[in-house]
């Protein structure tokens, strides 16, 4: 569904990305995870198209949306939901008009319907009859369902997560973990999620991919990953600590 080919980008003289190749199949959840700072942000910013690559193609469905104008990028983002790190909710605007206000940019739909969608999608996320709610009296966990609300208003073909469960308590984030994964079965959406947190990547994500120094150093479904003899994804895995099984120094498996 979307490829990046041979995919660079820097940020001035720092290489972030360095000539990666990955396919985001139609209908999967891929985490993409990796130390602070090894690009994982950037990486869905290249893919909403808030940044051009230094060199390569972004193909979603056969299109490089990479070269797109921004009349092109316009139509292109009604196909995508983004779930931002940290809700990025307007606390000026009811919950209703958070979750509405895509429909209202995008859309000339009548407010009734516009009413209707957002009532359907707040009940999706749990969150029935809070349209009048204001998002500065809510938990960080509901501003997160808000935040997936507001991004299943448009029904996207593909969701970008960034981060969801940061910020949140265990148990909120399996909350939220629940939720990303009873989306995906409901409604079939692909979703690419960014996250540090390995508990949430293996109980959402169908593959992962691990970028450290501008490459993907492994990208694979969750058991081999899990049974990877990468010394650096082990450890980044069990959060430094090792696990006694044979290990491999500096080996690129992808
Ligand atoms: N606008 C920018 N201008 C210059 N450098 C940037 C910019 N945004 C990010 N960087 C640098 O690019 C690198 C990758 O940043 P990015 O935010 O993509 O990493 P990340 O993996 O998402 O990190 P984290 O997990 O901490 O959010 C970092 O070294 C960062 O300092």
């Amino acid at each position: 569904m979307i490829s990046l080919c041979d995919l660079s980008f820097a940020y001035k003289s720092q290489c972030i990305l360095d000539h990666v190749n990955l396919e985001i199949h139609q209908g999967e959840t891929l985490a993409i995870l990796g130390a602070s700072g090894s690009g994982k942000s950037t990486l869905l910013r290249l893919l909403i198209g808030l940044q051009k690559p230094t060199s390569g193609k972004i193909l979603w469905d056969g299109q490089d949306i990479s070269r797109f104008s921004e009349t092109q990028w316009d139509r292109a983002r009604m196909r995508m939901g983004m779930v931002f790190q940290y809700s990025a909710l307007f606390d000026s605007l009811s919950v209703g008009e958070n979750v509405a206000f895509g429909l209202r940019q995008r859309t000339s739909l009548a407010d009734t319907e516009i009413r209707r969608i957002v009532a359907e999608k707040l009940a999706l996320v749990g969150l029935a009859g809070k349209e009048e709610a204001r998002p500065n009296e809510l938990s960080g966990g509901m501003k997160k369902r808000i935040g997936l609300a507001r991004a299943l208003a448009l029904n996207p073909e593909i969701i970008l997560y960034d981060e969801p469960t940061a910020g949140l308590d265990p148990l909120r984030s399996a909350d939220i973990n629940r939720l990303i994964r009873d989306m995906q079965q409901q409604l079939q959406v692909t979703s690419v999620i960014v996250t540090h947190d390995m508990t949430s990547a293996f109980y959402v994500a169908d593959r992962l991919a691990f970028l450290q120094q501008g490459k993907f150093r492994l990208i694979a479904d969750k058991e081999t990953f899990k049974k990877t003899k990468d010394r650096d994804i082990q450890l980044f895995i069990h959060g430094g600590i090792l696990p006694h099984m044979e290990m491999r120094n500096n080996e690129m498996e992808c």
